[in-house]
């Protein structure tokens, strides 16, 4: 005789059997458009990635397996799309209705919120048209001497290395552009070369440490078995420092610019025009006709903070690695600056001097295409779009893989090969090819500002 009880398991059993069913198989019908390679039952192909040192290896093996779109599982329910196919990518990023981001980016909202990185909708919208006018030539050009002094005392460090046989360059470059950042940014100055061990510049570490390797480990990724682990404790300490910290600025410079009468907001209290740092561009913008509350200014903030130093110390330390291993560009790129400045190159270049270091900027791009700072991104759909006659549904997740098409001699031919110069060929031609900071409309903001790092 069967038992209410059994009928109720069999009932919920059941049940949860054709939730699995419809889950794992949801959008089945647009994902076997694409090959990849075959999954392990539950575990999918996560098995695979276990260390973010192997990863753009396994994703470049897959590429030249199975194409420029291969199909992952991604775990028990869900699949993802990598893309590095020319017309696909080119479809997805012009896109004004592909703008929200992938689930991986849930792991920065402890710290940024929904900072611009983040943020969907109408607030991505609203909050890109207020932020962009903070990246005009002419803001930044006030900043000079900022990217200047920084500068200079990474080259100071930097002498003290002259003549070892090698040296780790990044974290030297990381404190320079934490400095430079915060000092734009916030218009404070933290110090970070004369001091790497305050709370601040220990903690901003200790999370860009957290938040890729919680990407890597399915304890740290469930938000049930997280406290587990270490890395739960010092994100809590760590977001406690930070937000702190920021907090603790944008009240400070709210109250002295309530406390400035009009013609002296404009200047500094040794009577020099002060240089509108990011901040008060946020305090004094208004969105919806009213003022930025405090957590929407400490989300754009540290989401600056973060985007604005990792990056670009990463894309600086690859440039000088490149430099370094090529005498022959080393040269060229100096004479350039020899025909710009003459022998002094103790100069502080204009926006109009930066536009004639073509060589150098083409050094760079090179750097950025073999070593992609930010190797893929993601994106989830939130409505259907259509490409080439298929139909993308809502919820596929799609990882834009910039290394992927950097590397694909189609675009780049002898991709292995640091070549410079190939830029005077492929400029502009193929925008979707070359996509360091992404491109369209939800592109990288403070592409203008790497410039004068
Ligand atoms: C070499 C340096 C940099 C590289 C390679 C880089 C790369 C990128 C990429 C690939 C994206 C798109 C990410 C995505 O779709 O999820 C992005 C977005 C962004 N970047 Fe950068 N970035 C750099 C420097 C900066 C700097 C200096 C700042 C700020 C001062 C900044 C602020 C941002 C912000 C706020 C976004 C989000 C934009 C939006 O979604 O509307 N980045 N960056």
């Amino acid at each position: 005789m069967v038992t209410i009880v059994e009928v109720f398991i069999s009932v919920i059993i059941g049940s949860l059997l054709i939730l699995y069913y419809r889950l794992k198989n949801k959008n089945n019908d647009f994902y076997k458009n694409f090959p990849g390679p075959p999954p392990l039952p539950i575990f999918g192909n996560t098995l695979e990635f276990k260390s973010t040192t192997e990863i753009l290896d396994i994703f470049m093996k897959h590429t030249k397996n199975y194409g420029g779109i291969v199909k992952f599982d991604t775990g028990p329910l869900d699949k993802s799309l990598l893309v590095s196919d020319y017309d696909f990518l080119e479809c997805v990023l012009s896109s004004t209705r592909l703008l929200n981001k992938s689930d991986d980016y849930n792991f920065l909202e402890p710290w940024l919120g929904t900072g611009l990185l983040t943020s969907k909708g109408p607030k991505w919208r609203k909050h890109r048209r207020i932020l962009t006018p903070a990246f005009h030539f002419k803001i930044l050009e006030q900043f000079i001497d900022v990217f200047e002094s920084g500068s200079e005392k990474l080259v100071t460090k930097l002498e003290k290395e002259v003549g070892k046989s090698s040296v780790d360059i990044y974290p030297l470059v990381t404190l320079c552009t934490l400095d430079i950042i915060c000092e734009t940014a916030m218009g404070t100055k933290i110090n970070a070369q004369q001091n790497d061990e305050s709370d601040y510049v220990r903690s901003v570490k200790a999370m860009c440490r957290i938040i890729i390797e919680k990407s890597f480990s399915l304890i740290q990724m469930c938000k049930l078995t997280y406290p587990l682990s270490q890395n739960y404790y010092t994100e809590k300490d760590s977001i406690n420092i930070l937000h702190r910290h920021t907090n603790s600025v944008i009240t400070s410079r709210r109250n002295e610019l309530k406390d400035q009468s009009n013609d002296e907001k404009d200047e500094d209290n040794i009577g020099i025009k002060r240089k509108l740092a990011f901040l008060d561009l946020l305090l004094g913008a208004t969105v919806d006709g009213r003022p930025l509350t405090q957590e929407e200014i400490r989300e754009e903030v540290d989401t600056f903070m973060f985007e604005g130093h990792d990056t670009t110390a990463s894309a600086i330390s690859f440039s000088l690695f490149c430099l370094a291993n090529h005498p022959e560009v080393q040269s060229k790129v100096l004479n350039e600056q020899i025909d710009l400045f003459g022998e002094n190159l103790h100069v502080s270049p204009t926006h109009a001097d930066l536009q004639g270091m073509r060589y150098l900027e083409q050094v760079i791009k090179e750097a950025m295409r073999m070593y992609t700072t930010v190797p893929f991104y993601g994106r989830k759909t939130n409505e259907p779009v259509e490409y080439k006659g298929i139909i993308i549904p809502k919820d596929v997740t799609i990882n834009i893989f910039a290394y992927g098409i950097h590397r694909n001699p189609m675009y780049f031919p002898e991709p292995e090969k640091f070549n410079p110069s190939r830029f005077d060929d492929i400029d502009g031609k193929k925008p979707y090819a070359f996509i360091p900071f992404s491109a369209g409309p939800r592109n990288c903001i403070g592409k203008s500002e790497v410039c004068y790092a």
